[in-house]
C-alpha cells in the first residue's frame, strides 16, 4: 500500500505527528474485490480481525456472560509510525471533530505486522493506568495539552480519566501479536519509533446504537 501511494501525508497533529494511515474499507463485495486485487494478505488479515468478535461474543455466550451488542467499523486502519513518530496517551473515543462523526468505539483490536522488530527499535505500544480522579474539565476537550505543557489541539477527545504516567507496561509491536482493550477506558500511546517503519492494522468495533 505504501509503495503505491496509497498512505496520507504525514500526520502534523500534536498527538501523532508523523505518522501515516491508510483507511481500508472491506465491507461491500465490490471493496473486497477491490482489496482482492490491490493487497490480498491486507484483505485476509481484515477477515480474520473482523472474525474475531463473533468468536468472543460466541464463547462469551457459551460461558454464560451477557457480552454487549456491538458491530464491525466498516473499515480497518493502516498506520506507519517512522523514525521520532509517536502517539501521545490517549483513549480511543473522539466525538465529531476533523473525524465528522460522533464515535462511538467500544473495542480496539490492533494487529502489528512488524517481522524484524528488535528492542531498541521503540514504538511499543504502552498501556497506562487510570487515574481515580477525574481529569480537569475545565480544559475543553482533552488534559492532553495540560500533561504535555503545550497548547495542543486535541479537540476530538472526550476523555473524562485521566492516566498515571508512572504506571503502564510497554508491548512490544511484534509480527502476529494482537491486543484488544475497551476503547473507552484504556489509556495508550505508542513511544518513539526508532524503527523505519513500524506497522500495525487497527479494526474498532463500535457501540450498536442507532
Ligand atoms: O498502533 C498502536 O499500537 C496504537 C494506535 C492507536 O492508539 C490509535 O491509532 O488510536
Ligand atoms: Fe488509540
Amino acid at each position: 500500500m505504501a509503495a503505491q501511494g496509497a498512505l496520507s501525508e504525514f500526520s502534523q497533529s500534536t498527538c501523532n505527528p508523523g505518522s501515516q494511515h491508510l483507511w481500508v474499507r472491506f465491507a461491500s463485495l465490490g471493496e473486497r474485490l477491490d482489496l482482492q486485487r490491490r493487497s490480498p494478505a491486507l484483505l485476509e488479515l481484515g477477515e480474520a480481525l473482523a472474525a474475531l468478535p463473533g468468536a468472543l461474543q460466541n464463547a462469551a455466550k457459551d460461558a454464560g456472560i451477557q457480552a454487549p451488542k456491538m458491530r464491525l467499523f466498516p473499515a480497518i486502519m493502516a498506520a506507519t509510525y517512522g523514525p521520532g513518530s509517536h502517539y501521545v496517551p490517549h483513549q480511543d473515543k473522539y466525538s465529531g471533530g476533523s473525524a465528522g462523526f460522533e464515535n462511538t468505539r467500544m473495542l480496539t483490536i490492533i494487529c502489528y505486522l512488524n517481522p524484524d522488530w528488535q528492542p531498541g527499535d521503540g514504538g511499543e505500544l504502552r498501556v497506562l493506568a487510570t487515574r481515580n480522579e477525574p481529569a480537569d474539565q475545565s480544559a475543553p476537550g482533552s488534559r492532553l495539552p495540560q500533561l504535555l505543557k503545550i497548547a495542543a489541539d486535541h479537540s476530538e477527545s472526550t476523555s473524562s480519566t485521566a492516566c498515571d504516567e508512572d504506571a503502564y507496561v510497554d508491548i512490544q509491536p511484534l509480527l502476529g501479536r494482537i491486543v484488544m482493550f475497551q476503547s473507552r477506558e484504556v489509556w495508550h500511546g505508542i513511544q518513539a519509533s526508532n524503527a523505519a517503519r513500524r506497522w500495525a492494522v487497527t479494526l474498532w468495533l463500535l457501540a450498536d446504537v442507532d
